[in-house]
């Protein structure tokens, strides 16, 4: 399953939360047109989501839970109980936090969760030192998912840096995050990424039309200033 997602891109259909789109049906849609269009995998968020992206495919299928919590800054995959529910749902790998940010279980108890379900384990850090505890858990694929998002401004790049430095512990390396354009993906690929995730770019319609939108009203106002 690993070898299929090597040298190719995954697309992570999530849609903005509570938005027009953030149905079962419509991210199982989204999923289809993604393979269509040369994705090789999948990153679905919730249950319902994986369960209705699981029974329209095949293809590989990483699964997370995003909790809002009172007491910690961990959102993907917080619960060795979520582990277990992402697998029953269908997800061939699970994504976690493995930041090491205050949590209620720990990287080690998810892992663990993982491996007792069958699934493939997926290592969402934010630096290089998440990615070597990770590595020596015996994560299957290390992400640079959290880079930017553990604190302070979200930088408008992705962070290459951190993908080479991945690929540099030898593990599998998947690119994630502000991958917003065809040549930052082949960009990743240079730096030694075996995949690049692509989500907001593909699948959150409100975020690339807002893109559009702010250029336009922008080109509007510097035209309109020098008039
Ligand atoms: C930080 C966090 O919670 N990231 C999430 C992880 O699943 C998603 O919200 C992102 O959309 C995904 O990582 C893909 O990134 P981008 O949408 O930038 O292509």
């Amino acid at each position: 399953m690993l070898e299929q997602l090597k040298g190719r891109l995954i697309a992570s259909c999530q849609p903005v939360t509570g938005g027009p789109m953030d149905r079962p049906d419509i991210v199982a849609a989204m999923a289809l047109a993604a393979l269509d269009g040369g994705a090789a995998g999948l990153r679905i968020e919730g249950l319902d989501n994986v369960r209705a992206v699981r029974a329209a495919t095949r293809a590989p299928l990483i699964g997370l839970l995003k909790r809002d919590l009172d007491d910690s800054p961990v959102r993907i995959t917080p619960f060795a109980t979520d582990v277990a529910d992402l697998i029953a749902a269908g997800a061939d790998f699970v994504a976690v936090d493995a930041t090491s940010q205050t949590r209620p279980e720990t990287v080690e108890a998810l892992y663990s969760a993982i491996r007792a379900g069958g699934a493939l384990a997926m290592a969402d850090c934010a630096t290089l030192d998440d990615g070597r505890r990770a590595a020596a858990l015996g994560f299957d694929v290390l992400g640079s998912t959290m880079s930017g998002y553990t604190g302070g401004p979200v930088p408008a790049e992705p962070d290459l840096d951190l993908v080479r430095g991945l690929a540099e512990l030898g593990h599998v390396t998947v690119a994630e995050g502000r991958y917003h354009r065809p040549e930052q993906a082949a960009a990743a690929i240079s730096a030694g990424a075996d995949a690049v995730v692509v989500g907001s770019a593909l699948t959150r319609l409100e975020h690339v039309t807002g893109w559009f939108a702010d250029a336009v009203a922008a080109q509007v106002a510097t035209t309109q200033g020098a008039a």
